[in-house]
């Protein structure tokens, strides 16, 4: 949960951009602070007509990349899950952010935060809560709410997840999710069957996850319930590799850890494969995810000369994670972590297999059955009986483990044991010590996790961003989002120039034909024609499609089709509108062809 004052600014910096985005988003239904009626609540957005919309095609294009093209499975688990699973994946006793409250206004702030924004600690998550009270004190920081000194006020840890009760009564404690992995690892057990035990194999959720953070800010950036898209894909640590060469030239901007930590450190500009090469990226299969999801937010509207992956540094890993990098976005001079790719290693399936009791493995055929030699025991159980009464199968265990592990314990006349802190002799004889040659066809392994784990609300936010532009078009002022086609909410604004039945017609013909074909079209009738160009400029969408006189006058029926970004316009046929229209959509077209 890291937030660095170098990759996050306060709520107070100037930001041009995102004010007039966030203005814009809430007046053409983007997204806006929910319940309002009620004077609204923090940390929770609602998506309105074009943000459900972009949201939705963000959320397929996702799907299409990293579920269906990556041949991995997907599924939807329960938001809300029993406690013994947060217990087990650590979230109950470690999910926690640093709670400092105001004594005098009572505002809840993060400690972290506010030493970040205001001292030169850039990771004060990574600092113990004594540490961070006295840095607070030190340089007498004050609530941002009400200015009042918070030297002598305790910092606590503060659990994120939302807790709640299932079915009547407290005595069984749920929670929900603070993330769509653990939906993913709890199921591993069935999930691998699907999967006929294979490794490699992949599952994908895109879900409702929820964090009670502290401080909700920066509207959809930091909510108490977003979106995730998950990916957890089961590799064999031994033998399984990704298809690096499907993505070794795919250009990066890589900002890792070393860099950081570099006095006049920068971000370095490299391809997947160079950067596997020279160590910079360590971890093979986070190398391949960086590579396919690179190229994806590009074509979903991230502006590449605002992207970069940027190295966790070694306080912000969780202590199992091998390599972690983040895909960042810069937003009005600062960057926003979208995305975290994390090698987990075993941790999240060991941790569920210790807690449930069920197998959270697989089991790996070897290519040829090994014949392997096991040291077993069947011990006289009428000597050990009398002579150890209440503990004899205490004591068998003890030699079954040792036999396993240590067979010359078993070579002299007698073998030693330890029960409970004491030491006892048995003659080896009475132990039915032997060693036998056995023949396995495999072994039961823990696959190890590579995680994609993408945040959809944030991503939106910078797609939006991204996208937002000011230009002047005859004379006058014009706002437009300049969102790729694959994204736009609408893809086609259709507009009879005036209200007149012939008009009417024809356009009622077009906006059939074209919805036939799968595009999401806008009608819009009212008010002069430039304002109707405007209110589509402004969420975004692609082409508008006007019918005048001349459609109506001329021999061929021909309709004015206009470019958002440009402006362009040119007349086509009415017959062919649709093909051409979704040629441009899919890419095999451009409009200045036409
Ligand atoms: N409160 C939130 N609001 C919106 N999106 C979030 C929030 N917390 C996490 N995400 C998204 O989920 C993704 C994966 O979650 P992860 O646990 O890695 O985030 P995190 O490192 O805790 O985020 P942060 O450091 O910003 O709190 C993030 O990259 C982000 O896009």
């Amino acid at each position: 949960m890291s937030e660095h004052q170098h990759t996050e600014p306060t709520d107070d910096a100037a930001e041009p951009t995102s004010e007039k985005l966030v203005e814009l988003a809430k007046r053409r239904g983007y997204f806006f602070q929910s319940s309002g009626a009620y004077g609204g609540v923090g940390g929770f957005y609602t998506f309105g007509p074009q943000g459900a919309s972009l949201k939705g095609n963000v959320e397929d294009a996702w799907r299409d990349r990293f579920a269906v093209a990556e041949g991995n499975m997907e599924i939807d688990a329960p938001t809300i899950m029993p406690e013994p699973v947060f217990e087990a994946s650590g979230h109950l006793d470690g999910f926690d952010d640093m709670l400092i409250e105001c004594p005098e206004c009572e505002t809840s702030s993060r400690a972290d935060h506010l030493v970040e924004d205001n001292t030169e600690y850039e990771d004060a998550e990574s600092l113990p809560i004594p540490e961070v009270e006295e840095v607070i004190a030190e340089h007498e920081l004050v609530c941002p709410e009400c200015g009042s000194g918070l030297a002598d006020v305790a910092v606590e840890n503060f659990n994120l997840m939302f807790a709640t009760n299932i079915g009547p009564g407290d005595s069984d404690p749920g929670y929900l999710r603070p993330e769509t992995a653990q939906g993913i690892f709890v199921e591993f057990p069935r999930l691998k069957e699907y999967a006929r035990n294979q490794l490699p194999f992949g599952v994908t959720q895109i879900g409702r996850a929820y964090r009670n953070e502290i401080s909700p800010r920066r509207s959809i950036i930091r909510t108490r319930e977003f979106t995730q898209a998950e990916l957890e894909f089961f590799v064999d640590p031994e033998e399984d590799e990704p298809d690096l060469e499907a993505v070794a030239d795919v250009a990066v901007t890589l900002y890792p850890a070393s860099e950081q930590n570099a006095e006049d450190g920068d971000e370095i500009r490299t391809t997947i494969g160079d950067a596997v090469e020279e160590g910079i990226i360590g971890d093979e299969w986070v190398a391949y995810f960086l590579g396919v999801a690179k190229p994806w937010y590009d074509a979903v509207g991230v502006d590449m000369d605002r992207f970069r992956f940027r190295q966790h540094l070694s306080g912000e890993r969780a202590h199992y994670a091998a390599d972690c990098w983040d895909a960042e976005s810069e937003i009005d001079g600062n960057w926003i972590e979208m995305a975290g790719f994390a090698y987990r290693g075993d941790y999240d399936l060991s941790k569920h297999a210790e807690h449930s009791g069920d197998r959270f493995t697989v089991f790996k055929q070897y290519d040829e059955p090994k014949t392997v030699e096991r040291a077993t025991v069947d011990p006289d159980m009428s000597y050990l009986g009398p002579e150890f009464g209440g503990d004899a199968q205490a004591v068998v265990e003890k030699l079954e483990t040792l036999a396993g592990r240590n067979r010359a314990a078993f070579e002299g006349e007698s073998v030693e044991i330890e029960l409970e802190g004491e030491s006892h002799e048995l003659p080896v004889e009475k132990t039915g010590f032997a060693v036998e040659e056995q023949t396995e066809a495999g072994e039961h392994i823990v696959p190890h996790v590579v995680e994609p784990s993408f945040g959809v609300d944030r991503l939106v936010y910078t797609v939006l961003h991204h996208a937002y532009r000011e230009d002047e078009v005859d004379g006058e002022e014009r706002t437009y989002l300049e969102l790729e086609p694959e994204v736009a909410p609408t893809f086609v604004g259709v507009f009879p120039l005036q209200s007149d039945d012939e008009l009417e017609a024809v356009a009622d013909d077009v906006v059939d034909d074209l919805r036939e074909a799968g595009l999401s079209i806008a009608y819009d009738d009212s008010g002069n024609i430039g304002r109707r160009y405007r209110r589509q400029d402004e969420v975004g969408t692609p082409f508008c499609v006007t019918i005048d006189y001349e459609t109506v006058e001329d021999e061929e029926t021909t309709v004015t089709v206009r470019e958002r970004d440009t402006t362009d316009q040119t007349r086509l046929p009415v017959d062919g509108l649709a093909e051409t229209l979704s040629a441009i959509r899919e890419g095999d077209l451009e409009f200045e062809e036409l």
